[in-house]
């Protein structure tokens, strides 16, 4: 698995790939990995299939439940809190997730890490899963708060791309969204193979203007 997100200038970008494995067997092609906690909130999926499916359902319950009872929606922070104490009421047992949890709240855009030891963490960018070392490399050398909307979306695209291109734990479709203060937008799904071809193409028109 390869998920990452980020806030710029214009919001925030979360960008994840769509493979599940059972050791080197491809379980799925097509899984979400992220999950529309409502239409401010997103949740990220790395790890256990079942343990992120399941405890980030209970997690939107959770959510839904704080809105009823206090009549506005929950924080960014709040959010990511109640995961993190699920998480370190289950310590030892075993639970296997990397998730981020992200939005945009009264305070504005707002990104958390956390994870199964309890971490949680507050950040500007994160990418969590096996193959999340290819992603930080083309984040750390590519990251801007000001990245225009369209630089920030073809970032994440990339990222995904190169991640999916050498982990053989990641692949298959890229799903990116785009978080504004009027809440979340899905961008696109674009298949990792068609974007080989579509980069290998832009190198080649690049290397022949150069001649
Ligand atoms: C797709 C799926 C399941 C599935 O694929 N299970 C396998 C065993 C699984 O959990 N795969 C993990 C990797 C893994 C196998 N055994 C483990 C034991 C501990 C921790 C991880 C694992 C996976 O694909 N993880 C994805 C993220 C998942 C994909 C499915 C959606 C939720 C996030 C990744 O992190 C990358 C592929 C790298 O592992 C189980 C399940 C229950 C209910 C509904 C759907 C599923």
């Amino acid at each position: 698995t390869t998920t990452l997100a980020f806030k710029f200038d214009g919001g925030i970008i979360v960008s994840v790939d769509s493979r599940s494995t059972m050791g080197a067997y491809i379980a799925s092609g097509t899984v979400k990995k992220v999950i529309e906690i409502n239409p401010f909130l997103l949740g990220t999926m790395a790890g256990g299939a079942a343990d992120c499916s399941y405890w980030e359902r209970s997690l939107g319950m959770q959510c839904r439940l704080f809105e009823l009872r206090n009549k506005h929606r929950i924080s960014v922070a709040s959010a990511s809190k109640l995961l993190a104490n699920t998480m370190n009421s289950y310590r030892g047992y075993g639970l296997s997730m990397g998730t981020m949890i992200t939005g945009w709240d009264e305070t504005g855009p707002q990104l958390y890490y956390v994870d199964n030891d309890g971490t949680r963490l507050h950040g500007r960018y994160f990418s969590v899963g096996s193959g999340s070392t290819y992603a930080y490399g083309v984040l750390d050398t590519y990251y801007r708060p000001d990245l225009t909307v369209e630089e920030a979306i073809d970032l994440g695209k990339r990222a995904i791309y190169h991640a999916c291109h050498r982990d053989a734990m990641s692949g298959s479709i890229n799903n990116l969204y785009h978080v504004t203060k009027d809440g979340w937008v899905k961008i696109h799904a674009i298949d990792v193979n068609d974007m080989h071809y579509e980069f290998l193409e832009e190198k080649e028109k690049e290397r022949s203007a150069r001649m």
